[in-house]
């Protein structure tokens, strides 16, 4: 799947490490440069690979994934915005579904910079009443930055949605949790946890105390991926297990293995946007070998 994104023909050449190409319906920037390969979706701002030189790639990417125009894209970094899950429609908000702007770049010889940004619009407000400018920024490096920031009078709840890449999720334990969880496959139950979390099955859970660091120690790929937390109140993390892989129809069966979600979120305490005060939520994600 990366290596398909990275060889897609050249629409437009933007800068020396930066391209415009196009997957299925949608435009997307590809940056190759000597210390990063990274793609980012226009429809979402919507990060679907970030591969550091000399590392496997770190983002987990569904092989079933449609790339069609308002369909949300399965894998990358989904900017859930400004609601998180069910709570309105479309599910996750509207802002992955959404065309947004590429309206800045810049570039050196160790990282790209991107900036994104998404204006509320007749599609928007029949969806959510409020004005609104959202920017999402990327430094991509060694290091992977993302930082979202809204600007507007309003209250929303959010998720910067990441799935990362691992070699097999049957070894796969995150640490940093915190001690208490919102279980979202068991009613929505309240409960006290050691921190550290395994996937023996379908997980969804919303960790409200979490560190600001989540370790992703995986024993299969051999590495530890850190995925530290800005502006947040909550750590999502999923794998939908056997029986979702294969009800979902755009994941195959077995793609629960090779994938984990840890997401920086803001669920149980509301990001505020005011007049001259944007909201923000940001994660960074840096690989380590395992030791
Ligand atoms: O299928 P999606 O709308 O992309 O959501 C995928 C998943 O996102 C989050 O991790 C939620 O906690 C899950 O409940 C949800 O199933």
């Amino acid at each position: 799947m990366q290596d398909k994104i990275f060889s897609l023909p050249v629409v437009k050449q933007i800068s020396p490490y930066l391209s415009q190409r196009q997957l299925g319906d949608l435009p997307v920037i590809v940056v190759s440069h000597p210390q990063v390969r990274a793609a980012v979706t226009l429809q979402g701002a919507h990060l679907i690979a970030w591969q550091p030189s000399g590392e496997k790639p770190a983002i987990w990417l569904s092989e079933k994934s449609l790339f069609s125009a308002g369909k949300a894209i399965r894998g990358g970094v989904p900017i859930c915005w400004p609601w998180f899950g069910p709570e309105g429609e479309p599910a996750h908000g509207f802002a992955r579904n959404q065309p947004w702007t590429l309206s800045a770049h810049d570039e050196n010889e160790e990282n790209v910079m991107l900036t994104f940004v998404l204006e509320s619009n007749a599609q928007t407000k029949k969806l959510w009443p409020h004005d609104f400018t959202l920017f999402a920024r990327f430094r991509l490096g060694k290091h992977c930055e993302i930082e979202l920031e809204a600007h507007g009078d309003f209250n929303a709840t959010g998720a910067l949605h990441s799935y990362f890449q691992v070699g097999d999720i049957a070894g796969v334990e995150v640490s940093g949790l915190g001690a208490r969880f919102i279980d979202k496959v068991e009613n929505n139950s309240e409960r006290e946890s050691t921190g550290k979390q395994t996937y023996p099955g379908r997980i969804d859970r919303v960790f409200t105390q979490p560190e600001d660091c989540s370790l992703i120690q995986d024993s299969q790929g051999q590495r530890v991926i850190e995925v530290y937390h800005h502006h947040h109140s909550d750590v999502v993390t999923w794998n939908p297990g056997v029986e979702l892989s294969c009800s979902m129809a755009d994941m195959a069966n077995d793609g629960y293995k090779t994938m984990v979600c840890v997401e920086t979120a803001r669920i149980s305490k509301p990001m505020r946007s005011a007049d001259e005060k944007p909201a923000r939520l940001a994660t960074t994600f840096r690989l380590r070998q395992k030791a």
